[in-house]
């Protein structure tokens, strides 16, 4: 079994990386800080608080690469250079400096035809020895252990598939590395400034992964995340039923969640420097039911051309500053029903909370109490605070063309789970955004069916 030591970074892989680097940088807030490129691929990293992407996109226009992404951004590279082992050094602006052995470096080319969330890396210690563990256990893996080097030391790195549609991990490790990022990739600077030394924000992690899979996939899902990686069991509420998980099934909503999360290194004894304790990244399992009709996780299958990863949410230590700064950016959030906001229940709860309904509808953004609080906290002070364990949680619009992925936010006061009454909300939103697009193509197929026939009409009438 793997010892995860933390989620690295996750990589997409897009056909144009302009559109999601300018979505990344301009909407989101993240920093473009490293890159790397040849001529077969191009990579780029982009950070906030600790959550990293990597963005992969085959060079089909070879005339728009990392400058021209870098100009747009306002950017600058450092020319430092680099001495990888398996690729020779490459510089910016040297395009005939081919490699054509390296593709995408820490990952493999998914060869989708549709864009994609595909890889979660995670660091462990020691890369050969997890492999060989999991290779004995019956892993698949698509990359070997392999080394690469610059003069800040050395990384490995070994993929393997998973079980999830075309989710691949990469395990790497870089306790022998010095460097700020990865071997290969070179530092982006602003104002001569490395840009994952600007300012901190309001994003500070990766909260949780959410899969889509197919009907009766989840238990073969989970079982591979304990069999392989020690996942355990999340129990997003206490009175799921072990084998059912979490199940939503009426007025509508099809829906069975079932969560997982992982030992740390520093429950394993290894100290990491995340103030001790290292945030944990959440990995939860959607599935349809089929009774409920065809609903959000059909249409990612069928849109996505198989499983995956349909969400992420992103940590925010304050949602509603980070809800407004991306709104004025340009982020588009699902809304829920504005009636969410004056049920005289919800109302007192987010009042409860210390929120003002208002204020949290004037964004979209959801509260969910955590209604069995436990008693047997601790005196006093605390007691309070644990009375009013809540989280906040707002989606976004998918940021992919094919109305696939997208983000969330989310805030924690105290609750660790995914509030039931959010996750129906967030269902209806996300459905009644479904409806409106079935609805907006069905009129432009109309359309263009009308204008064919009018242009055919008048053809005929041109004949006759
Ligand atoms: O609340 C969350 O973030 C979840 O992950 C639950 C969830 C999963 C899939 C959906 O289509 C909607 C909600």
């Amino acid at each position: 079994m793997a010892a995860i030591c933390r989620l690295h970074h996750i990589a997409l892989h897009v056909r144009n990386v302009d559109k999601i680097a300018y979505d990344l940088v301009s909407k989101f807030k993240f920093n473009l800080f490293a890159a790397r490129l040849n001529e077969k691929s191009s990579q780029f990293a982009f950070r906030n608080g600790s959550a990293v992407f990597i963005v992969n996109e085959r060079l089909s226009n070879p005339f728009l690469g990392f400058e021209d992404v870098v100009a747009r951004k306002g950017h600058h590279t450092s020319s430092q250079g680099l001495n990888e082992i398996c690729c020779p050094p490459f510089r910016f602006g040297d395009r005939k400096n081919t490699n054509t052995e390296c593709n995408f470096l820490y990952d493999v080319h998914p060869n989708y035809s549709v864009d994609t969330v595909s890889n979660v890396c995670f660091e462990v210690e020691d890369v050969e020895k997890t492999f060989n563990a999991l290779r004995n256990q019956g892993c698949d893996f698509l990359v070997p252990p392999t080394t690469v080097r610059d003069e800040k030391g050395i990384v490995s790195y070994s993929i393997l598939k998973s079980i999830v549609g075309n989710v691949c991990h990469t395990l790497i490790d870089k306790t022998q590395y010095q460097g700020t990022f990865l071997p290969g990739f070179e530092n982006v600077t602003k104002n001569g400034a490395r840009v994952d030394e600007l300012a901190p924000s309001e994003i500070t992690h990766f909260d949780h992964i959410t899969y889509a899979c197919p009907r009766r996939g989840t238990p073969d899902v989970m079982g591979w995340y304990e069999k392989y990686f020690g996942f355990q069991r999340f129990f997003i509420d206490r009175d799921e039923d072990v084998n059912e998980g979490f199940v939503l099934n009426e007025n509508s909503i099809g829906l069975r969640l079932t969560a997982m999360e992982y030992w740390k290194c520093s429950e394993l004894g290894v100290m990491l420097p995340f103030k001790g304790k290292e945030p944990d990244c959440k990995f939860v399992i959607a599935e349809s039911l089929p009774e409920q009709g065809r609903n959000q996780v059909d249409s990612f299958l069928e849109n996505h051309k198989g499983a995956g990863i349909q969400h992420i949410g992103l940590y925010t230590q304050d949602i509603i500053s980070t809800a407004h700064s991306l709104a004025q950016a340009g982020v588009e959030f699902f809304s829920p029903p504005p009636a969410y906001y004056t049920e005289v229940g919800k109302q007192q709860e987010i009042v409860d909370a210390g929120h003002d309904p208002e204020e949290l509808s004037q964004y979209g953004i959801l509260l969910d109490a955590d209604l069995h609080q436990d008693s047997s906290g601790p005196p006093c002070g605390l007691a309070s605070a644990k009375k009013n364990r809540h989280l906040l949680q707002i989606f976004t619009k998918p940021i992919f063309a094919e109305d696939t992925f997208f983000l969330e936010l989310i805030e924690r006061r105290g609750a660790s789970g995914f509030g039931e009454g959010n996750i129906r909300a967030l269902w209806r939103s996300v459905q009644d955004y479904m409806k409106s697009q079935t609805e907006k193509s069905r009129d432009t197929t109309l359309r263009a069916l009308q204008h064919k026939l009018g242009n055919t009409d008048s053809e005929e009438e041109n004949c006759l």
